[in-house]
């Protein structure tokens, strides 16, 4: 026997419906969906709603939509780019614990790095960068980065805490890259 198909309603535009949010100003249109859930002891068949807002991706830039706006590049779209086999986010979490990717004598660690010292490691085979205070040598990051390795180039041997939260607020740093972290700038 065919499985029976869940029932789904679209409400229409034309019911005046607390729940239809249609914002022509902000070009922003919300609908919502009435889809029926299992069956719950003692409180009968209850529907759950699901909401879906459409904006489209060049509105939401224009719009400053928070966190997502961070990600879109100057023509909209994300700005991901496809990391080469072998260098996904659990490989680099692989590598780092397998190899010691401090290119500095362990004796040195911490480090005090003036910002004229900083400067000298800005190429792609030699690339530091500081982010809040703390100084990463991220040369064996460059190819796991998901928003490509010429970014990080071009922030080589500078401090690159402004341009980081401008991207990407909500990642991380310090987590993905303790075992690059090589000193403190002074
Ligand atoms: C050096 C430390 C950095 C680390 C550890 C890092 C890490 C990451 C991570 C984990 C993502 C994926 C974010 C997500 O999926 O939500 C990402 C994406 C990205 N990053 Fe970075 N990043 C760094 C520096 C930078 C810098 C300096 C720039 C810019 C100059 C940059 C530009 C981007 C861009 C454009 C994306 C793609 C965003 C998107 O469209 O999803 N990143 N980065």
């Amino acid at each position: 026997m065919e499985p029976k198909m869940p029932h789904i309603r679209i409400i229409e535009p034309s019911e005046k419906s607390a729940d239809l949010d249609s914002d022509s100003h902000n070009q922003k249109a919300k609908l919502r969906f009435a889809v029926p859930s299992a069956p719950t002891k003692g409180l009968g068949r209850r529907s759950r709603h699901v909401t879906f807002s459409s904006t489209p991706a060049v509105n939401r830039s224009r719009m400053n939509l928070g966190n997502p706006s961070h990600r879109m590049g100057p023509l909209g779209g994300r700005r991901k780019v496809i990391l080469a086999p072998g260098h996904s986010a659990m490989d680099w979490e692989r590598i780092k614990k397998d190899k010691n990717l401090r290119n500095i004598d362990p004796s040195e660690f911490p480090m005090r790095i003036t910002k004229a010292r900083l400067q000298q490691h800005h190429s792609r085979r030699d690339c530091w960068v500081s982010l809040n205070g703390k100084v990463f040598d991220i040369t064996n990051y460059l190819d796991f980065h998901p928003g490509g390795r010429d970014l990080l180039v071009e922030n080589a041997g500078k401090d690159a805490t402004l341009i980081f939260q401008k991207y990407h607020p909500w990642v991380n740093y310090e987590r993905i890259l303790d075992a690059c972290f090589i000193g403190f700038l002074v």
